[in-house]
C-alpha cells in the first residue's frame, strides 16, 4: 500500500519526502534479510509522522535510507523531490548536513564539548556562522539557556535530549527524523519532549518523521504509518493512543494468524 501523508490536495505541491517501492536487503544467500520489501509514501512539508511496528519490522532501516544514509536495494527515495540515487556522495552528504536533522535515543553528544558547543557542531562544520538570536531562541524553547556552559555528563537525561533536538533544529533543516528519541526517558520527560518537537513542527513548518514503540508517543503525530516485515500494512490518521494500541493489537493478532 502507498502511504500519502498530505495537508492538501494540491497536485503540485513539493513533497518533503516520498519513496517508491523501497526494498532493502541486508547479507546475501542463505542469510539475506529483507528489511523492507516494497515501501511506497509520500510526506508533505510540515507533517509528522509517525512509524511503528514490531521489533524488526525495518522502522530504523526506512528511516536510514528515507535520510539518504543507507541505499536501498531498489526503489527510489525523493528528498524536497530530488532523487537521492541522482546525486553524488558529497551531494547527499551536504543534504543531510542542511536539510535534514538527526535526533537518536542515544543522544549521540560529544560528551568533552559543551551543551552550547554540541548544538552549533553542525554550522561549525558546515562553516556556517551561528545567529545568535537563532541559536537563543531555540535554547529558551528548550528550557537550556541556563547549561550552555555545562558538559552532556552534567545534565539530565531529558537535558541531552534537548541538547540533541536544539542540535538538529539549529541548521533549520526542512526534515526532521528521530529514532526513538524517548526511549531513555520517563514519561513525564518524554511527554516534554515530544511537545517540543511538536510545536518546532509547528511554528517552522519542518517536516518530522518519527520512529517510535511508544503509542503515548505516535498520538503527537499527525499520521501513523504501520510497518509489518518491511512493508506498510496500515495507517491510522489523526491518532489517539487508544486508536494507536487498537491498530498495534489489530495488526499482532493478523501476524499471528499467519505464522
Ligand atoms: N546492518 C544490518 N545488517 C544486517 N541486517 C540488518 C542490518 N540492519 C538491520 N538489519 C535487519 O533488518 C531487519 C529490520 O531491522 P530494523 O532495525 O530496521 O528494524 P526495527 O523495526 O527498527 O527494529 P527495532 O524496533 O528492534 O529497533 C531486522 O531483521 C534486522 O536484523
Amino acid at each position: 500500500m502507498r502511504a500519502s501523508v498530505k495537508t492538501a490536495p494540491d497536485a503540485t505541491e513539493r513533497l518533503a519526502l516520498s519513496a517508491h517501492n523501497l526494498t532493502k536487503v541486508y547479507g546475501s544467500g542463505g542469510s539475506e534479510v529483507k528489511a523492507l520489501n516494497g515501501v511506497s509514501l509520500d510526506i508533505a512539508p510540515g507533517r509528522f509522522t509517525a512509524i511503528m511496528g514490531p521489533s524488526g519490522s525495518g522502522k530504523s532501516t526506512l528511516l536510514h535510507v528515507l535520510a539518504g544514509l543507507e541505499a536501498p536495494t531498489s526503489g527510489v527515495v525523493r528528498v524536497g523531490g530530488v532523487d537521492l540515487a541522482e546525486m553524488s556522495d558529497a551531494e547527499r552528504t551536504e543534504l543531510r548536513r542542511d536539510r535534514i536533522g538527526f535526533v537518536f535515543q542515544s543522544y549521540n553528544l560529544v560528551p568533552m564539548y559543551t551543551v552550547r558547543a554540541n548544538i552549533t557542531l553542525p554550522l561549525d562544520l558546515a562553516g556556517r556562522t551561528v545567529p545568535a538570536d537563532g541559536l537563543e531562541r531555540i535554547t529558551d524553547t528548550l528550557g537550556l539557556s541556563d547549561h550552555l556552559e555545562h558538559l552532556p555528563s552534567e545534565l539530565s537525561g531529558g537535558q541531552r535530549q534537548r541538547t540533541a533536538i536544539a542540535r538538529a533544529l539549529v541548521t533549520e533543516p526542512d526534515v526532521i527524523m528521530a529514532d526513538e528519541p524517548t526511549g531513555n526517558l520517563d514519561n513525564r520527560t518524554s511527554a516534554e519532549v515530544l511537545s517540543l518537537l511538536r510545536s518546532a513542527v509547528l511554528e517552522y513548518g519542518q517536516t518530522l518523521v518519527l520512529v517510535t514503540h511508544d503509542p503515548m508517543a505516535a498520538a503527537y503525530a499527525d499520521n501513523v504509518l504501520l510497518l509489518t516485515d518491511g512493508a506498510i500494512a496500515g495507517t491510522v490518521e489523526r491518532p489517539t493512543y487508544d486508536a494507536v494500541v487498537t491498530a498495534l493489537e489489530a495488526l499482532r493478532s493478523i501476524n499471528s494468524s499467519v505464522i
